[in-house]
């Protein structure tokens, strides 16, 4: 099995669009399809989608789309600075928002609360925040959001790498979703695999970086 840690993902990413121009959209695409696989739509019908305003989170709101799409009800919970996010995540939010009647934007302390009240009545929690774009500990409101996820007990599946854990070392960067289920792109990461705590509740999905990305990266095969 391939290992990555989190700087070898973010460069096999950037080779697939950048020198090979496979469509963010489209791996941003794959990604919620390959989640979306994961859940048994006959037993989970109301949905809560927690979205930090990197890629991850542009994953989680395509999710939520395809959730939408299904006339399933989706709770959008949006923390960050939207106007910093990519052309793939706005493209989700736009028709998030042509889906569904309100999206909430986590910044106050009664936001917080009305996403806890909201949460508790879900079936499912997705966990969109963080991925391999976490690379510093994670403090405030964000932290406040995990321990809030942490503390519904809902079933909870994490897109990619569960927010929290630093995808490269494995090591908790302060709080870390509580992951019943891990759904990680393309390559199993080093630090999934080295806690068995996360590996064992892990999933690859490919979703269509070419080989060819990967072999340019981890081998230097640039031709
Ligand atoms: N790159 C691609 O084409 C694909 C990526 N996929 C998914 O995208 C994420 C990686 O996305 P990225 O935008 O690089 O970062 P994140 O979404 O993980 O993080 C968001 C953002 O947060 C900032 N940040 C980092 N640490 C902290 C912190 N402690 N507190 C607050 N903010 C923090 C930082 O600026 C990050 O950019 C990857 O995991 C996949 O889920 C697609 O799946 C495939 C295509
Ligand atoms: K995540």
């Amino acid at each position: 099995m391939i290992l990555v840690d989190r700087v070898q993902m973010q460069a096999i990413d950037r080779y697939a669009i950048e020198v090979l121009k496979v469509p963010a959209l489209s791996l941003v695409e794959r990604a919620s399809m390959a989640v979306l696989k994961h859940i048994n739509l006959n037993k989970f019908g109301y949905f809560g989608v927690v979205v930090g305003v990197g890629n991850n989170g542009a994953d989680g709101l395509a999710l939520a789309r395809n959730l939408l799409a299904r006339y399933k009800d989706v709770e959008i919970f949006i923390i960050g600075d939207v106007e910093k996010a990519s052309p793939e995540f706005k493209l989700n939010l736009e028709s998030c928002e042509m889906l569904c009647e309100e999206i909430y934007y986590v910044e106050s302390i009664e936001d917080l609360e009305n996403m806890e009240k909201r949460l508790s009545n879900v079936n499912l929690i997705v966990d969109a925040i963080f991925g391999t774009g976490l690379n510093r500990p994670v403090t405030g409101i964000y932290a406040t959001v995990i321990s809030i996820i942490n503390n519904v007990m809902k079933y909870k599946i994490s897109i990619d790498i569960p927010s929290g854990l630093d995808a490269s070392t494995g090591q908790d960067l302060g709080e870390v979703v509580d992951a019943d289920l891990i759904v990680t792109m393309q390559l199993m990461k080093t630090g999934l695999y080295e806690r068995e705590a996360y590996k064992r509740k892990c999933v690859i999905e490919d979703i269509g970086i070419p080989q060819k990305a990967i072999d340019s990266v981890i081998y230097g095969l640039v031709n």
